[in-house]
């Protein structure tokens, strides 16, 4: 068997035991996903039909390559693997079932936008406060009780949930949610949470179906196993039940999804589930050099929970890891940009052997304007998706709205828009007579005559018709022809089109791509049904990585570290390393929470193959607020041998020359001889290496600044000492600009400012 070439002993066996329940708990790089992908190729290879197989994944981008490296094995049959996202494939089955469960087959996804506006119209019905009843917040609880799947009606049962809702003064969470289930389904929409939530009623309460499931998927396998969550335990549990075909793959110390439900006790039920369970252990590292592997299992050393692994790696030993300061985050995204050239042009690399992975997407800002001043192409991976642009989604509001009327959502989004005097006044009467008559917003259009005044009933009418006319055009038309019909006959083209603004520009060209995405659909030939209804079901599932127009282009990796799970790049930079930030502030308050961030860290980390860099900066706008940072602990918990810190030394000392204006100036003499590399002492581990924010002295008290003079040397209580530079301003609005010895130039409002004069 040819194909097993490129596996060692231990992966080998995981592939070759393709009969009875098979779990691999190894740590990152060590090929859990190479398992999967050879032993689907196996699989088929010894003569198992692709329909029969289902594979898991994290993301689609991830079954796409894996059907890829597939394809390459056993050629196109590899096409009818059963494979993708728990939500990509069981929208597609509810697609076929959900009738049998009361929804009807062309049934909406709803986006979390789409969720969340139905909260905020149901709590605005309800006149329940918004800020106590926070939309994000309700959102968030319904979902965690549907992935515990709890429905509206079991949870409003549940007294410990209702004791805590009580408790916090929110005793009306279980009847919103009860409405917000009402509300979508007499508008024939699942949210997301919904497509797992709903294919378990589906399961429980059709065994015929579970029966036909159950032997349509013969073998089942799942990656990232780690971070599913009880809903999607269920299913692949139920799933499995007759032929207990069934290999997961995991890594305890890469869950990062408990904020959204992911459940690490999955991976422990497991054994309890299947007695006979083979486990196999895979430890070597193939991914990164040894100094990456040695990091990683420093800092995950530091977590209590978690199952004992040996990961090693025979790869070459590889540099330390760098770890770089910058006074701020614009310093941050310059030293990183400056450094990817550096390395691109030493080493003759290309721009797509670089990541940048921050811990949240408002990190990205400083990161692209440094990368656009050197002209360094990047793409940022899982930001907004195409599809969540506002033209785009009224567009397919329309499409949407064609296909499922009742789609409460679509229809209050595009009503009156472009305007057709549709007020707000009219919308509500609609509201209200729907409620009244227990119909749906839809269904009161329909019939305006019988339920509303002449006028209101005319303008409405006429929409209706509008919305039956595109229906018909759907009925004759190829998908591309509807589409671009309706996105005449709606005037929304017409609306982009008169708006001659740069952004009007662009939102028509969106609009544009499309419908040439549309063209391209209706002339594919690779599947049957073309029509824009196909197009449309699975629109919502799709990320802006799944729109990606031109995969091959030389650029570098932007994105969050949720998003670079399970992926690998040469050189890696993990940036904003600085405590509240990472770890994040809310994660402060448990060792749990503490822990998960660290897993993060972890993550993070192990993505790295040859060089990984750690930044932080001591000083960054967080919030519109200029606030000073300390360095993560995370880089304290590093032992400082594998480390090597390289801070810019400034070109001229402040202390000599106070007076130039640019911060940057003193920084960007980018050329090595330039970093000075404070030596750490070896090993220290309770000590911090790092430069910390400024630490006042215990008697730290603001003094009388009104005879504050240029030249002066001042203490701040956060930003430390410095030197004034410049007063300007009448009272009571004076401002000193002043030059700190750690933080670079800074204006601050004298009434505000802590500080003292020290000569
Ligand atoms: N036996 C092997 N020989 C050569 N390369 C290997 C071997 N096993 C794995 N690799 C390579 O090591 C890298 C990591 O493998 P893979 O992505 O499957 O690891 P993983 O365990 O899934 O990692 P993660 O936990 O990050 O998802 C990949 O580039 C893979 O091709
Ligand atoms: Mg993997």
């Amino acid at each position: 068997m040819e194909y097993l070439q490129g596996l060692n002993p231990s992966q080998k066996a995981a592939v070759l035991q393709i009969k009875g329940p098979v779990m691999i708990v190894a740590g990152a790089g060590s090929g859990k996903t190479r398992v999967i992908t050879y032993r689907v190729a196996h699989l088929i290879k010894s003569g198992v039909d692709p329909f029969n197989i289902l594979v898991l994944t994290f993301t689609n981008k991830a079954a796409k390559e894996m059907r890829e490296r597939i394809m390459k094995v056993v050629g196109p049959e590899a096409k009818n693997i059963w494979m993708g996202t728990f939500h990509s494939v069981f929208a597609k089955i509810l697609r076929v079932e959900a009738e049998k469960i009361g929804y009807p087959n062309n049934f909406t996804i709803y986006d979390t936008d789409d969720s969340k506006s139905l909260i905020r119209a149901i709590l605005k019905e309800q006149q329940l406060d918004d800020k106590l009843y926070n939309a994000n917040f309700v959102y968030n609880r319904i979902s965690s009780a549907k992935n515990n799947l709890i429905s509206a009606a079991e949870y409003q049962k549940n007294e410990h949930i209702q004791s805590e809702d009580f408790s916090s003064g929110r005793g009306k969470l279980g009847e919103i949610y009860q409405i917000y289930a009402q509300r979508c389904f007499k508008a024939g929409a699942m949210d997301f949470d919904d497509l797992l939530f709903k294919t378990n009623v589906l399961l429980r309460e059709h065994p015929d179906v579970l029966y036909k499931y159950q032997n349509k998927f013969k073998y089942l396998m799942v990656d990232e196993y780690q971070d599913t969550n009880f809903s999607q335990y269920l299913i692949v549990k139920k799933l499995a039940a007759i032929n207990e075909n069934i290999c997961v793959v995991g890594d305890d110390a890469q869950s990062i999804y408990a904020f959204r439900g992911a459940n690490i006790q999955n991976i422990l039920n497991f054994e309890k589930d299947y007695p006979d369970l083979k486990v196999f252990k895979l430890e070597q590292n193939y991914r990164s050099t040894q100094n990456i592997v040695n990091v990683a299992n420093s800092i995950i050393a530091n977590n209590k929970n978690q199952l004992k692994k040996n990961v090693f790696s025979e790869n070459e030993m590889g540099d330390k890891i760098k770890v770089a300061r910058a006074f701020s985050d614009n310093e941050e995204g310059k030293i990183i940009a400056e450094s990817i050239m550096q390395e691109r042009t030493v080493k003759g690399l290309k721009y797509h052997d670089f990541a940048i992975l921050y811990r949240t997407n408002a990190q990205s800002r400083a990161m692209e304007e440094a990368l656009r001043k050197l002209n360094v192409p990047y793409k940022i991976y899982g930001g907004l998706s195409f599809y969540q642009r506002k033209e785009i989604k009224d567009l397919i509001a329309y499409f949407r709205l064609t296909f499922n009327p009742n789609d409460e959502e679509a229809l209050k989004r595009v009503i009156n828009y472009p305007r057709r005097g549709i007020g707000d006044t009219t919308i509500e009467r609609v509201v209200i007579a729907a409620d009244k008559s227990n119909l749906t917003l839809w269904q009161v259009i329909n019939e305006a005559a019988s339920h509303l005044d002449p006028r209101s009933a005319t303008a409405v009418g006429n929409f209706a018709t509008l919305i039956l006319s595109f229906q018909a055009i759907t009925k004759t038309h190829s998908a591309y022809e509807a589409a671009l019909h309706i996105a005449q006959h709606s005037g929304l083209l017409k609306d982009l089109y008169e708006d001659k603004s740069i952004e009007g520009l662009n939102r028509y060209e969106n609009i544009q791509e499309l419908l040439n995405g549309i063209k391209e659909f209706s002339e594919r030939e690779d599947i049957a049904e073309r029509g824009l209804d196909v197009f449309m079901q699975d629109v919502a599932l799709l990320t802006n990585d799944d729109n990606d127009k031109n995969p091959d282009a030389d650029t570098v990796s932007l994105m969050t570290i949720h998003s670079a799970k399970g992926l690998e790049f040469p050189h890696v930079y993990v940036v904003g390393l600085e405590e509240n930030l990472f770890p994040s502030q809310m994660s402060l308050n448990s060792r749990s929470d503490l822990e998960e961030e660290r897993r993060l860290f972890y993550v993070a980390i192990t993505r790295a193959e040859k060089k990984l860099t750690l930044s932080y900066a001591t000083s960054r706008y967080r919030w519109g607020t200029l606030t000073s940072c300390e360095p993560s602990r995370f880089i304290d918990e590093i032992d400082a041998s594998y480390l090597e810190l390289e801070f810019r030394q400034q070109a001229k000392s402040p202390d000599k020359n106070p007076f130039f204006n640019d911060e940057r100036t003193a920084w960007s003499n980018n050329t090595p001889d330039t970093f000075s590399k404070p030596k750490p002492a070896v090993n220290q581990r309770t000590t911090s290496i790092l430069p910390k924010a400024h630490v006042p002295t215990p008697d730290f008290a603001p003094s009388d600044t009104s005879g504050l003079q240029v030249g002066m040397e001042v203490e701040h209580e956060r930003f430390g000492f410095g030197k004034v530079i410049n007063i300007e301003g009448n009272k009571p609005d004076i401002k000193a600009t002043i030059f700190f010895k750690e933080l670079g130039q800074k204006q601050l409002l004298l009434k505000f400012a802590k500080l003292r004069i020290v000569t």
